[in-house]
């Protein structure tokens, strides 16, 4: 399997207020290095750069003023003379009245942010734009004819909305994909997010859509980060009404109850008959990750991969969350070498 994967990630340091103190993020480099490493210890495949895009393409799937934001607030904030990282205090929250972008730099990273979870800093637009590019890339490739190309995306980006930033993503690299995938005359793409946390801004990008159906297993949101989507009765909007499947699981799930809500994800997928399969790789479902609760093991993965190759689709797997970095590799390219057949 092919692989798409930029070293300007390491461009992107980010902090995180956790527990009321600004620490290192779990969102670290070495989680895509160490990924990396293992892509090549067991020979996945060719590993290429991505190539280059335009914003326009982050288009479609983001506003313009949300990627001409996200391209210049890191120069909008130091021009007020900070070199900390940018980090949102206010937000537009239920019963503020103003709908406008503020003009000042603070009211803008609120505007177009749900948390402080995605930290801006001199690096962050570059390592975004190649994360991005990866997961474009990984589509034009699949587009000729490839069965299976995963984008080692870093920053990820399930979290980021049309018009916001979020739980350390930017831009959102699977919807970008996806996206693309239909202006290249995709009739019906579906998104399958495995990551431990509610995609929420891939959801937000197609919930008034039906060309793209959107299927989460997360853990319930009731208990667990975003907190405010992925609850089982959002079944998309308008158009996109019944084109929106959540699947929120407990803490503490297993194999065994996720592979059940992977079954059902699986025949939602395959009454869609979509010309292509975007996944969003997340492997923070693992039972030592130490921001998430489920209880995955590395051999599951493999499992995971192969109901995935199951669905007969040309499928674009797209690296999203997992912070056991010692394991991480393992159990993400156990999903890439279970889909090939290689368990
Ligand atoms: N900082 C709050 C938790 C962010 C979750 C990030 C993630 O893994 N999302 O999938
Ligand atoms: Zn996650």
């Amino acid at each position: 399997m092919l692989t798409v994967y930029s070293s300007d990630h390491r461009l992107h340091h980010g902090v995180e207020l956790k527990d009321g103190a600004i620490s290192a993020s779990f969102e670290k480099p070495e989680r895509a290095e160490t990924v990396l490493a293992r892509v090549k210890t067991v020979g996945l495949g060719d590993i290429i750069a991505p190539r280059s895009y335009e914003h326009s393409d982050y288009v479609g799937a983001h506003s313009e003023r949300y990627v001409e934001f996200l391209a210049n607030a890191w120069s909008e904030w130091t021009a007020t003379g900070r070199t900390s990282q940018a980090l949102p205090l206010v937000w537009p929250i239920r019963g503020l009245p103003s709908t406008e972008v503020p003009q000042f730099i603070d009211g803008k990273l609120g505007f177009f942010s749900m948390d402080a979870g995605s930290p801006i800093n001199e690096g962050t637009w570059e390592a975004v734009c190649s994360s991005a590019n990866s997961a474009l890339t990984g589509v034009d490739r699949l587009s000729s004819g490839m069965r299976g190309v995963f984008a080692l995306c870093r920053p990820p980006g399930h979290h980021a909305g049309r018009e916001y930033t979020g739980g350390y993503c930017y831009l959102n690299n699977a919807a970008i994909a996806a996206q693309r995938c239909i202006q290249q005359g995709a009739k019906r793409v579906a998104v399958l997010d495995i990551d431990f946390h509610h995609g929420n801004g891939t959801q937000d990008i197609f919930y008034d859509r039906s060309d793209v159906l959107f299927v989460s297993i997360h853990g319930d949101p009731a208990v667990c980060y975003p907190y405010f989507s992925g609850h089982a009765d959002e079944r998309g909007m308008g158009q996109g009404e019944g084109f929106n499947l959540n699947l929120p699981l407990p803490k503490g799930t297993a194999m065994a109850e996720f592979e059940a809500a992977l079954f059902d994800a699986s025949a939602t997928i395959a009454r869609y008959k979509a010309d292509a399969l975007i996944v969003s790789l997340g492997v923070d479902t693992f039972e030592g990750d130490p921001i998430s609760h489920f209880r995955l093991r590395s051999p599951d993965y493999l499992r995971i991969g192969e109901m995935i190759e199951g669905l007969g689709v040309p499928t674009l797997f797209v690296m999203e969350g997992g912070y056991m970095v010692d394991e991480i590799g393992l159990n993400a390219v156990n999903v890439l070498l279970g889909f090939e057949g290689r368990t």
